[in-house]
């Protein structure tokens, strides 16, 4: 008996999102679909198909595609494949699309218009929508659309990724198009096979001659330098200021995160004592009240306080995600890398990582090196995630004063740029290890990256994109931090301490009695019993291990249900050294189960998470043991 798959499609048409790199598909695909996904400006931001829906005015509703970039439909990368598949029809899950979209940016026609013509030939019915046109008339760039349209054979329509009716005209065209008819729109011939490289090549050269044809026809064969941008890089990327420039950036937002958060962080402080006052006034002392005081109140508000935090960084990547600095610092950075055998490809995914290593993780599919790709992902989770920034932030408040050094620079907003830099450099040295056990032979690989024109961030964007990392964060800590929090407060609660005891009663519980035999393996690097405690939940994300923290404290103080602040009760309790040593601990760690499943994902098995846990741990031990000593020899203990 043969086994086949049998495929149910939904019924309705699909429309698949087309185009090179940061032509503003994703864009598109969000006023489109009104959904929320990831624009930047810089190539390879989406990696993988994403699906909406689209109602139009005629009551009909189409499935909407987007697609990672490609430059051609030859691919190199693993995200080009995606692409490629879909459009062949060979994408699991997925049936062939009805109609392609193409997607031109108005101010690289050249190059945009190469892929039109390799997507004509796949047969498809296809349509142009010329994209970016608001730049294009602010550079006075006039485009003959009727001519473009007649040119190539296709409709051409127009739109502007950044306005909000910017998709209106490609929605009415959608809406009058004769769907049973589609083929009439399309001049394209179907003979196209992905296989067969030698034709790929020829087409490219007479591609690039009928593309030349087309502009010469359009008048556009001029190329019209972009003067705001090239005049920027004349210093952003000047060899010697461009490294300062960034350098000194980065520095900045790092003062910021610390300078401009006090307030509102002072503010959530002061609601939360408020609550945990009213709750301590309205209900007697009871588990119940413990739970909500000192397991969820504690617990959750102790994350939560960090959320200012968090958004000033975010603040900040949005603000250079959207203005096209980013791929420049991955310019700027290129020979750094390529000292330790990474490209400058790999910056834009551990930059991801800046954020949370999982996106960081999956952006390394836009890495054609497979070797480069897993180093890639084998040092992501070294860049210090948003989830590590409430730790960082808690052992700074209560560890490092509040000082001014020189010229004003604030001394906890320098620790925390440190130890960015140390979870950088380590990465770097492990990268340039692996470089040295790797049987291929070391090769510099030109960096051939885009640089987008510089686009002025739109303040209403960045507020969007700002609203939905409070949301995440939020979220995270609705869920899966509420939960291990209740989960470590029952733990922490029972079984009640026996009659006549004189410890405090979390020294009597589950928790108390793990985290005791657990303090065995971590006294030797200065962490006590209710650190190591706060470690085992903390490995469902970071920021639990605050929480965590919070709770233990909170039951395991004299001053009973007073939802404590937990800054200054560490600061009293701990030593500096042990503090020193926490901090080294979670610039290596692999304290987070969500990361290692991306991994396994991408990786396709367990081989290379068993190592990354295993190499990560190790180097978090050692690190810690090393900073631990030092600090003691110090005197710090
Ligand atoms: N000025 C202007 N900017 C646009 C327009 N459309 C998109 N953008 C910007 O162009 C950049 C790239 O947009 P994306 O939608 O991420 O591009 P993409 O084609 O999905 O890129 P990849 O996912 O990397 O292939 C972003 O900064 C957008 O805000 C437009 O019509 N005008
Ligand atoms: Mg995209």
């Amino acid at each position: 008996m043969s086994e086949s798959t049998v495929h149910f499609f939904p019924s309705e048409p699909l429309v698949a999102l087309l185009g090179n790199p940061n032509c503003g598909k994703t864009a598109l695909f969000n006023l489109l679909t009104g959904s929320r996904q990831k624009v930047a400006n810089y190539s390879g931001v989406t990696v993988e198909r994403k699906e909406g829906r689209l109602l139009l005015e005629s009551g009909k509703n189409i499935r909407i595609l987007d697609l990672p970039g490609a430059y051609s439909l030859y691919p190199r990368s693993l995200d080009e494949r995606v692409t490629c598949n879909v459009l062949l029809g060979r994408a699991e899950g997925e049936k062939r699309p009805d109609l392609v979209l193409c997607i031109l940016s108005a101010m690289n026609l050249r190059r945009n218009l190469r892929l039109v013509l390799a997507a004509q030939r796949l047969g498809l019915p296809c349509v142009v929508v010329l994209n970016m046109l608001d730049i294009a008339k602010r550079q006075g760039l006039q485009i003959d659309i009727a001519a473009l349209s007649k040119e190539l054979g296709l409709p051409v329509i127009t739109s502007v990724g950044i306005q909000s009716n910017g998709a209106d005209d490609i929605k009415k065209f959608l809406s009058e198009l004769d769907w049973r008819n589609l083929n009439n729109i399309s001049t394209g011939t179907s003979d196209a096979t992905l296989e067969n490289v030698a034709s790929h090549i020829a087409h490219a050269e007479s591609d690039n001659v009928q593309v030349q044809r087309i502009l010469q026809n359009l008048g556009l064969d001029q190329i019209i330098p972009d003067q705001l941008s090239d005049r920027l890089d004349s210093v952003l990327l000047h060899p010697v200021f461009g490294p300062i420039i960034l350098v000194a950036l980065l520095f900045c937002i790092f003062q910021a995160v610390f300078s401009w958060a006090t307030v509102p962080m002072e503010l959530i402080k002061t609601s939360v004592e408020y609550l945990g006052a009213q709750i301590t006034e309205v209900l007697p002392n009871s588990w119940l009240r413990s739970l909500l005081i000192n397991g969820i109140l504690a617990g959750l508000g102790g994350v939560v306080i960090f959320l200012p935090q968090i958004l000033i960084l975010f603040f900040f990547i949005l603000l250079l995600e959207e203005s096209g600095y980013l791929p420049r610092a991955a310019y700027l950075l290129d020979r750094v890398m390529g000292s330790v055998g990474l490209s400058g490809r790999s910056f834009i995914p551990l930059l991801s990582s800046f954020a949370c290593a999982i996106p960081g993780i999956m952006a390394t599919r836009s890495i054609s090196n497979a070797r480069d790709r897993l180093v890639t992902i084998l040092i992501a989770p070294m860049m210090t995630c948003s989830a590590r920034l409430p730790v960082y932030a808690l052992l700074i408040s209560a560890f490092i004063p509040e000082q001014k050094l020189w010229a004003g620079i604030d001394l906890q907003g320098l620790v925390l740029f440190l130890l960015y830099l140390a979870g950088i450099f380590g990465a770097m040295a492990v990268a340039w290890i692996l470089k040295r056990f790797t049987s291929e032979q070391f090769r510099m690989n030109a960096l051939m990256m885009e640089l987008p024109s510089y686009h002025l961030p739109r303040l209403g964007n960045l507020a969007i994109s700002l609203w939905q990392r409070a949301e995440i964060f939020l979220r995270r800590v609705g869920g899966i931090i509420l939960i291990m929090t209740v989960g470590l407060w029952a733990l922490s609660s029972f079984p009640l301490p026996p009659e006549g005891a004189t410890l405090s009663p979390i020294q009597y519980s589950f928790a108390g009695m793990l985290g005791q035999a657990l303090a065995h393996v971590f006294s030797p690097i200065g962490f006590n019993w209710e650190i190591s405690i706060a470690l085992v939940p903390g490995m469902a994300a970071r920021e639990v291990v605050v929480s965590s923290l919070a709770t233990v404290y909170a039951l395991s103080s004299s001053s009973a249900d007073a939802a404590e602040a937990l800054v200054p009760l560490i600061s009293s309790t701990w030593s500096l050294a042990t503090a020193l040593s926490l901090l080294a601990w979670f610039v290596f760690a692999p304290q987070c189960l969500s990361t290692i499943a991306a991994v396994k994902r991408e990786t396709g098995g367990w081989k290379i998470p068993v190592i990354m846990l295993s190499y990560l741990f190790g180097l978090a031990y050692i690190a810690s043991f090393i900073t631990y000593r030092i600090a003691i020899f110090f005197n710090l203990g």
